[in-house]
Protein backbone atom coordinates (compact mmCIF):
# COMPACT_ATOMS: atom_id res chain seq x y z
CA UNK A 1 0.00 0.00 0.00
CA UNK A 2 1.24 3.32 -1.00
CA UNK A 3 1.70 6.35 1.21
CA UNK A 4 -1.14 9.42 1.01
CA UNK A 5 1.82 11.66 0.38
CA UNK A 6 2.64 9.77 -2.82
CA UNK A 7 -0.69 10.58 -4.10
CA UNK A 8 -1.61 12.94 -6.65
CA UNK A 9 -3.98 15.60 -5.63
CA UNK A 10 -6.76 15.51 -7.46
CA UNK A 11 -10.24 17.31 -7.38
CA UNK A 12 -12.58 14.15 -6.79
CA UNK A 13 -15.71 14.88 -7.89
CA UNK A 14 -17.52 12.19 -5.93
CA UNK A 15 -16.65 14.22 -2.91
CA UNK A 16 -19.77 16.22 -1.35
CA UNK A 17 -19.07 19.89 0.13
CA UNK A 18 -21.40 20.85 3.54
CA UNK A 19 -21.95 24.77 4.38
CA UNK A 20 -20.06 27.92 3.73
CA UNK A 21 -18.89 29.44 6.94
CA UNK A 22 -18.15 33.41 7.55
CA UNK A 23 -14.21 33.96 7.53
CA UNK A 24 -13.27 35.17 11.38
CA UNK A 25 -10.18 36.22 13.19
CA UNK A 26 -7.60 33.31 13.85
CA UNK A 27 -7.51 32.78 17.75
CA UNK A 28 -4.34 31.52 17.98
CA UNK A 29 -3.14 34.44 16.14
CA UNK A 30 -5.19 37.00 18.54
CA UNK A 31 -3.21 35.00 21.73
CA UNK A 32 -0.22 35.92 20.14
CA UNK A 33 -0.42 39.15 19.03
CA UNK A 34 -1.41 40.07 22.76
CA UNK A 35 -2.19 37.56 25.28
CA UNK A 36 -4.43 39.63 27.30
CA UNK A 37 -6.92 40.98 24.54
CA UNK A 38 -10.10 39.52 24.64
CA UNK A 39 -12.41 41.13 22.08
CA UNK A 40 -15.70 41.90 22.95
CA UNK A 41 -17.09 39.15 19.87
CA UNK A 42 -15.71 36.45 21.85
CA UNK A 43 -17.16 37.71 25.21
CA UNK A 44 -20.32 35.55 26.49
CA UNK A 45 -22.71 36.15 29.12
CA UNK A 46 -21.94 35.04 32.01
CA UNK A 47 -24.99 33.05 33.03
CA UNK A 48 -24.09 31.42 29.52
CA UNK A 49 -20.79 30.15 31.77
CA UNK A 50 -21.82 30.13 35.71
CA UNK A 51 -20.11 28.11 38.15
CA UNK A 52 -23.58 28.00 39.52
CA UNK A 53 -24.05 25.23 37.08
CA UNK A 54 -21.27 23.47 37.79
CA UNK A 55 -21.39 19.85 38.85
CA UNK A 56 -18.28 18.57 38.49
CA UNK A 57 -18.30 16.29 41.50
CA UNK A 58 -20.08 13.90 39.25
CA UNK A 59 -17.36 13.65 36.82
CA UNK A 60 -16.54 10.74 38.36
CA UNK A 61 -19.73 8.86 37.62
CA UNK A 62 -19.43 8.51 33.00
CA UNK A 63 -19.43 5.16 32.84
CA UNK A 64 -16.41 3.47 31.30
CA UNK A 65 -17.17 1.33 29.33
CA UNK A 66 -14.41 -1.67 28.18
CA UNK A 67 -14.52 -2.61 24.29
CA UNK A 68 -13.31 -6.00 24.78
CA UNK A 69 -16.16 -6.99 26.70
CA UNK A 70 -18.36 -5.76 24.05
CA UNK A 71 -16.67 -6.97 21.34
CA UNK A 72 -17.58 -10.55 23.23
CA UNK A 73 -20.94 -10.40 23.45
CA UNK A 74 -21.14 -10.30 27.79
CA UNK A 75 -24.25 -9.07 28.60
CA UNK A 76 -23.37 -7.42 31.48
CA UNK A 77 -21.06 -4.81 29.20
CA UNK A 78 -24.10 -4.78 26.75
CA UNK A 79 -26.12 -3.49 29.28
CA UNK A 80 -23.47 -1.10 30.62
CA UNK A 81 -24.13 0.32 27.34
CA UNK A 82 -27.56 0.66 27.56
CA UNK A 83 -27.70 2.50 30.75
CA UNK A 84 -24.55 4.53 29.71
CA UNK A 85 -26.62 5.95 26.48
CA UNK A 86 -29.93 6.69 28.42
CA UNK A 87 -28.36 7.72 31.76
CA UNK A 88 -25.69 9.87 30.47
CA UNK A 89 -25.24 9.45 26.71
CA UNK A 90 -21.76 9.71 26.66
CA UNK A 91 -18.80 6.93 28.11
CA UNK A 92 -15.20 6.64 28.18
CA UNK A 93 -14.20 3.42 26.25
CA UNK A 94 -10.97 1.65 27.17
CA UNK A 95 -9.54 -1.48 25.68
CA UNK A 96 -10.07 -0.28 22.34
CA UNK A 97 -6.83 -1.52 20.84
CA UNK A 98 -6.06 1.25 18.67
CA UNK A 99 -2.53 1.39 19.57
CA UNK A 100 -0.76 4.23 22.18
CA UNK A 101 1.76 4.98 19.30
CA UNK A 102 -0.58 5.51 16.60
CA UNK A 103 -2.64 8.05 19.26
CA UNK A 104 0.65 9.80 20.36
CA UNK A 105 1.65 10.20 16.88
CA UNK A 106 -1.54 12.26 15.91
CA UNK A 107 -0.83 14.21 18.99
CA UNK A 108 2.62 14.82 18.22
CA UNK A 109 2.36 15.79 14.32
CA UNK A 110 -1.47 17.88 15.18
CA UNK A 111 1.28 19.84 18.18
CA UNK A 112 3.90 19.90 15.19
CA UNK A 113 0.93 21.34 12.66
CA UNK A 114 -0.16 23.88 14.77
CA UNK A 115 2.89 25.21 15.85
CA UNK A 116 3.70 26.21 11.77
CA UNK A 117 3.37 30.28 11.11
CA UNK A 118 -0.14 30.96 9.84
CA UNK A 119 0.94 31.31 6.36
CA UNK A 120 1.96 27.86 6.28
CA UNK A 121 -1.20 26.65 8.16
CA UNK A 122 -3.79 29.08 5.29
CA UNK A 123 -2.27 26.57 2.47
CA UNK A 124 -5.22 24.31 3.66
CA UNK A 125 -7.65 27.21 4.54
CA UNK A 126 -10.92 26.64 3.78
CA UNK A 127 -12.67 27.47 1.20
CA UNK A 128 -15.62 30.25 1.20
CA UNK A 129 -18.06 27.50 0.33
CA UNK A 130 -17.12 24.79 2.99
CA UNK A 131 -15.86 23.39 5.75
CA UNK A 132 -13.38 21.09 5.00
CA UNK A 133 -10.14 22.54 5.93
CA UNK A 134 -8.29 24.54 8.27
CA UNK A 135 -10.61 27.95 9.77
CA UNK A 136 -13.73 28.06 11.30
CA UNK A 137 -17.08 25.75 10.80
CA UNK A 138 -20.53 27.36 11.98
CA UNK A 139 -20.41 31.25 11.73
CA UNK A 140 -23.23 32.05 10.02
CA UNK A 141 -23.47 35.80 11.29
CA UNK A 142 -21.58 39.17 12.03
CA UNK A 143 -23.25 39.04 15.13
CA UNK A 144 -22.63 36.12 16.57
CA UNK A 145 -20.29 35.14 19.37
CA UNK A 146 -17.33 33.49 18.89
CA UNK A 147 -15.69 30.51 19.81
CA UNK A 148 -12.11 30.48 21.42
CA UNK A 149 -10.97 27.91 18.99
CA UNK A 150 -9.50 27.35 15.39
CA UNK A 151 -10.34 24.00 14.07
CA UNK A 152 -8.66 21.62 10.90
CA UNK A 153 -11.76 19.29 9.42
CA UNK A 154 -11.00 16.49 7.17
CA UNK A 155 -13.60 13.94 5.76
CA UNK A 156 -11.66 10.76 6.00
CA UNK A 157 -14.01 8.02 5.06
CA UNK A 158 -14.69 6.62 2.30
CA UNK A 159 -11.84 7.40 0.74
CA UNK A 160 -13.31 8.54 -2.34
CA UNK A 161 -14.74 11.64 -0.31
CA UNK A 162 -11.42 12.81 0.56
CA UNK A 163 -10.14 16.35 -0.69
CA UNK A 164 -6.97 15.27 -0.36
CA UNK A 165 -5.68 19.05 -1.03
CA UNK A 166 -6.52 20.05 2.88
CA UNK A 167 -4.05 17.51 4.07
CA UNK A 168 -1.37 19.31 5.62
CA UNK A 169 1.65 17.82 4.44
CA UNK A 170 3.84 19.30 7.07
CA UNK A 171 5.02 18.11 9.63
CA UNK A 172 6.08 15.49 7.41
CA UNK A 173 4.15 12.08 7.38
CA UNK A 174 0.98 13.37 8.64
CA UNK A 175 -1.20 12.32 6.51
CA UNK A 176 -0.44 8.76 7.04
CA UNK A 177 -0.77 9.21 10.71
CA UNK A 178 -3.91 11.04 10.08
CA UNK A 179 -4.95 7.86 8.50
CA UNK A 180 -3.89 5.71 10.75
CA UNK A 181 -5.20 7.38 13.63
CA UNK A 182 -8.79 7.67 11.91
CA UNK A 183 -8.70 3.95 10.86
CA UNK A 184 -8.26 2.87 14.48
CA UNK A 185 -11.18 4.81 15.34
CA UNK A 186 -13.14 3.42 12.41
CA UNK A 187 -12.14 0.09 13.97
CA UNK A 188 -13.93 0.92 17.46
CA UNK A 189 -16.70 2.68 15.93
CA UNK A 190 -17.63 -0.38 13.55
CA UNK A 191 -17.37 -2.34 17.03
CA UNK A 192 -19.63 0.14 19.02
CA UNK A 193 -22.34 0.05 16.27
CA UNK A 194 -22.53 -3.70 16.33
CA UNK A 195 -23.08 -3.49 19.87
CA UNK A 196 -25.94 -0.19 19.25
CA UNK A 197 -27.69 -2.88 17.11
CA UNK A 198 -27.57 -5.41 19.94
CA UNK A 199 -28.76 -2.87 22.49
CA UNK A 200 -31.25 -1.64 20.08
CA UNK A 201 -33.02 -5.03 19.48
CA UNK A 202 -31.61 -5.63 16.48
CA UNK A 203 -29.16 -7.98 14.39
CA UNK A 204 -25.22 -7.28 14.78
CA UNK A 205 -25.40 -5.86 11.49
CA UNK A 206 -28.30 -3.36 11.25
CA UNK A 207 -26.83 -0.25 11.71
CA UNK A 208 -23.75 -0.41 9.76
CA UNK A 209 -26.21 -1.96 6.71
CA UNK A 210 -28.41 1.56 7.19
CA UNK A 211 -25.96 3.84 6.87
CA UNK A 212 -25.78 2.29 3.64
CA UNK A 213 -21.57 3.85 3.80
CA UNK A 214 -20.22 4.92 7.16
CA UNK A 215 -19.16 8.82 6.03
CA UNK A 216 -15.96 9.53 8.52
CA UNK A 217 -14.96 13.39 9.34
CA UNK A 218 -12.52 14.46 11.63
CA UNK A 219 -12.45 17.98 12.82
CA UNK A 220 -8.90 18.73 15.53
CA UNK A 221 -10.06 21.59 17.49
CA UNK A 222 -7.28 23.67 18.84
CA UNK A 223 -8.06 25.93 22.04
CA UNK A 224 -5.94 28.48 22.83
CA UNK A 225 -5.21 29.91 26.44
CA UNK A 226 -7.16 32.67 27.22
CA UNK A 227 -6.55 35.26 30.05
CA UNK A 228 -10.04 35.46 30.69
CA UNK A 229 -11.23 31.72 30.52
CA UNK A 230 -14.31 32.62 32.56
CA UNK A 231 -15.58 35.21 30.00
CA UNK A 232 -14.83 32.63 26.83
CA UNK A 233 -16.01 28.91 25.17
CA UNK A 234 -13.83 27.19 23.34
CA UNK A 235 -16.69 25.39 21.66
CA UNK A 236 -20.12 26.70 21.70
CA UNK A 237 -22.61 23.78 23.80
CA UNK A 238 -24.28 21.52 21.08
CA UNK A 239 -25.20 17.92 20.02
CA UNK A 240 -23.43 16.10 17.39
CA UNK A 241 -25.73 15.73 14.10
CA UNK A 242 -23.36 12.02 13.96
CA UNK A 243 -24.12 8.28 14.98
CA UNK A 244 -21.74 8.62 17.51
CA UNK A 245 -18.81 10.36 18.18
CA UNK A 246 -15.18 9.01 18.91
CA UNK A 247 -12.95 12.07 20.57
CA UNK A 248 -9.55 11.59 21.80
CA UNK A 249 -8.63 14.36 24.61
CA UNK A 250 -4.81 15.04 26.03
CA UNK A 251 -4.60 13.11 28.91
CA UNK A 252 -3.44 16.21 30.99
CA UNK A 253 -5.82 18.70 30.27
CA UNK A 254 -9.03 19.66 30.91
CA UNK A 255 -12.17 21.26 28.70
CA UNK A 256 -14.98 19.26 27.50
CA UNK A 257 -17.82 19.06 29.96
CA UNK A 258 -21.17 18.00 29.48
CA UNK A 259 -25.10 18.99 30.33
CA UNK A 260 -26.35 16.61 32.90
CA UNK A 261 -29.60 16.96 35.09
CA UNK A 262 -29.25 20.39 34.32
CA UNK A 263 -25.45 21.31 35.34
CA UNK A 264 -22.38 20.79 33.11
CA UNK A 265 -20.24 18.07 34.36
CA UNK A 266 -16.64 17.63 33.41
CA UNK A 267 -15.14 15.10 31.43
CA UNK A 268 -11.51 14.14 33.10
CA UNK A 269 -9.35 12.20 30.78
CA UNK A 270 -8.73 8.94 31.43
CA UNK A 271 -4.80 8.06 29.97
CA UNK A 272 -5.78 6.46 26.63
CA UNK A 273 -9.08 5.72 26.78
CA UNK A 274 -11.84 7.47 23.74
CA UNK A 275 -14.56 9.32 24.56
CA UNK A 276 -17.69 8.17 22.81
CA UNK A 277 -21.02 10.39 22.95
CA UNK A 278 -24.85 9.50 21.39
CA UNK A 279 -25.28 11.68 18.37
CA UNK A 280 -28.37 13.01 16.93
CA UNK A 281 -28.97 9.87 14.43
CA UNK A 282 -28.78 7.35 17.57
CA UNK A 283 -31.38 9.71 19.15
CA UNK A 284 -33.97 9.77 16.12
CA UNK A 285 -33.54 6.24 15.69
CA UNK A 286 -34.06 5.26 19.21
CA UNK A 287 -37.36 7.68 19.63
CA UNK A 288 -35.20 9.28 22.10
CA UNK A 289 -34.39 6.41 24.31
CA UNK A 290 -30.45 7.00 23.75
CA UNK A 291 -29.92 10.60 24.47
CA UNK A 292 -28.15 13.29 22.02
CA UNK A 293 -26.29 14.94 25.00
CA UNK A 294 -25.10 18.73 24.59
CA UNK A 295 -21.62 19.72 25.24
CA UNK A 296 -19.27 22.41 25.71
CA UNK A 297 -15.35 22.82 25.97
CA UNK A 298 -13.87 25.65 28.32
CA UNK A 299 -10.72 27.06 28.09
CA UNK A 300 -7.76 26.70 29.89
CA UNK A 301 -6.01 30.45 31.55
CA UNK A 302 -2.12 28.88 30.50
CA UNK A 303 -2.27 26.02 28.08
CA UNK A 304 -3.85 25.49 24.73
CA UNK A 305 -5.86 22.00 24.27
CA UNK A 306 -5.88 20.13 21.34
CA UNK A 307 -9.09 17.71 21.05
CA UNK A 308 -9.68 14.63 17.76
CA UNK A 309 -13.44 14.40 17.32
CA UNK A 310 -14.59 11.54 14.79
CA UNK A 311 -17.96 11.92 13.42
CA UNK A 312 -19.41 9.07 11.82
CA UNK A 313 -22.56 9.15 10.42
CA UNK A 314 -24.90 7.72 7.77
CA UNK A 315 -24.84 8.39 3.79
CA UNK A 316 -26.30 11.71 2.64
CA UNK A 317 -29.34 10.20 1.14
CA UNK A 318 -30.24 7.54 3.81
CA UNK A 319 -33.63 8.27 5.35
CA UNK A 320 -33.63 8.57 9.43
CA UNK A 321 -36.48 8.44 11.12
CA UNK A 322 -37.55 6.33 14.52
CA UNK A 323 -37.26 2.36 14.40
CA UNK A 324 -40.74 1.03 14.42
CA UNK A 325 -39.89 -1.65 17.06
CA UNK A 326 -38.75 1.14 19.49
CA UNK A 327 -41.79 2.97 19.03
CA UNK A 328 -44.44 1.73 21.68
CA UNK A 329 -47.40 2.65 20.20
CA UNK A 330 -49.48 2.13 23.42
CA UNK A 331 -47.05 4.59 25.47
CA UNK A 332 -44.94 6.66 23.07
CA UNK A 333 -45.20 8.23 20.74
CA UNK A 334 -42.93 8.88 17.43
CA UNK A 335 -40.68 11.91 18.83
CA UNK A 336 -39.25 12.87 15.00
CA UNK A 337 -40.18 12.60 11.78
CA UNK A 338 -38.15 11.17 8.85
CA UNK A 339 -35.49 13.14 7.72
CA UNK A 340 -33.06 12.90 4.83
CA UNK A 341 -29.87 12.60 6.67
CA UNK A 342 -27.63 15.06 4.33
CA UNK A 343 -30.58 17.68 4.48
CA UNK A 344 -30.15 17.31 8.21
CA UNK A 345 -26.69 18.04 8.50
CA UNK A 346 -26.61 20.50 6.01
CA UNK A 347 -29.56 22.57 7.74
CA UNK A 348 -27.69 22.16 11.17
CA UNK A 349 -24.54 23.57 9.69
CA UNK A 350 -26.47 26.95 8.55
CA UNK A 351 -27.20 27.45 11.81
CA UNK A 352 -24.64 28.73 14.69
CA UNK A 353 -23.82 26.09 17.54
CA UNK A 354 -26.82 26.49 19.98
CA UNK A 355 -27.42 23.27 21.85
CA UNK A 356 -30.18 20.88 20.46
CA UNK A 357 -32.12 23.76 18.49
CA UNK A 358 -31.06 22.29 15.17
CA UNK A 359 -32.95 19.11 16.25
CA UNK A 360 -36.39 21.06 16.09
CA UNK A 361 -36.61 20.18 12.44
CA UNK A 362 -36.66 16.44 12.83
CA UNK A 363 -39.12 16.79 15.73
CA UNK A 364 -42.52 16.05 15.47
CA UNK A 365 -44.54 19.17 16.51
CA UNK A 366 -46.66 18.76 19.75
O1 LIG B 1 -13.03 19.67 22.54
C1 LIG B 1 -13.86 18.90 22.98
O2 LIG B 1 -13.62 18.19 23.94
C2 LIG B 1 -15.23 18.81 22.34
C3 LIG B 1 -15.25 19.01 20.85
C4 LIG B 1 -16.59 18.84 20.24
O3 LIG B 1 -17.59 18.75 20.92
C5 LIG B 1 -16.76 18.77 18.77
O4 LIG B 1 -15.79 18.97 18.03
O5 LIG B 1 -17.91 18.50 18.32
FE1 LIG C 1 -19.31 17.96 19.77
Amino acid sequence: MGSIADETVVENVDAPTYAPSLPVPNVQELVKEDPLQVPDRYVRDQDDILLANDMSWLSSEIPIIDLSLLSKGEKEELNKLDRACKEWGFFQVVNHRVAKKVLQDMKDATAEFFALPLEEKNKYAMPPDDIQGYGHAYVVSEEQTLDWSDALILVVYPAQYRKLKFWPSTPKGYKDIFEAYSKGVKDVGVELLLSFSTIMGMDQDALLGMHKELVQALRVNYYPECSRPDRVLGISPHSDTSTITILMQEHDKHGLQIKHNGGWVPVKPVPDALVVNVGDVIEILSNGKYKSIEHRAVTNESKARISYASFLVPRDDVEIEPLDHLVDTQSTKKMYKKVVYGEYLRSSMKRRLEGKAHTQMAKVET
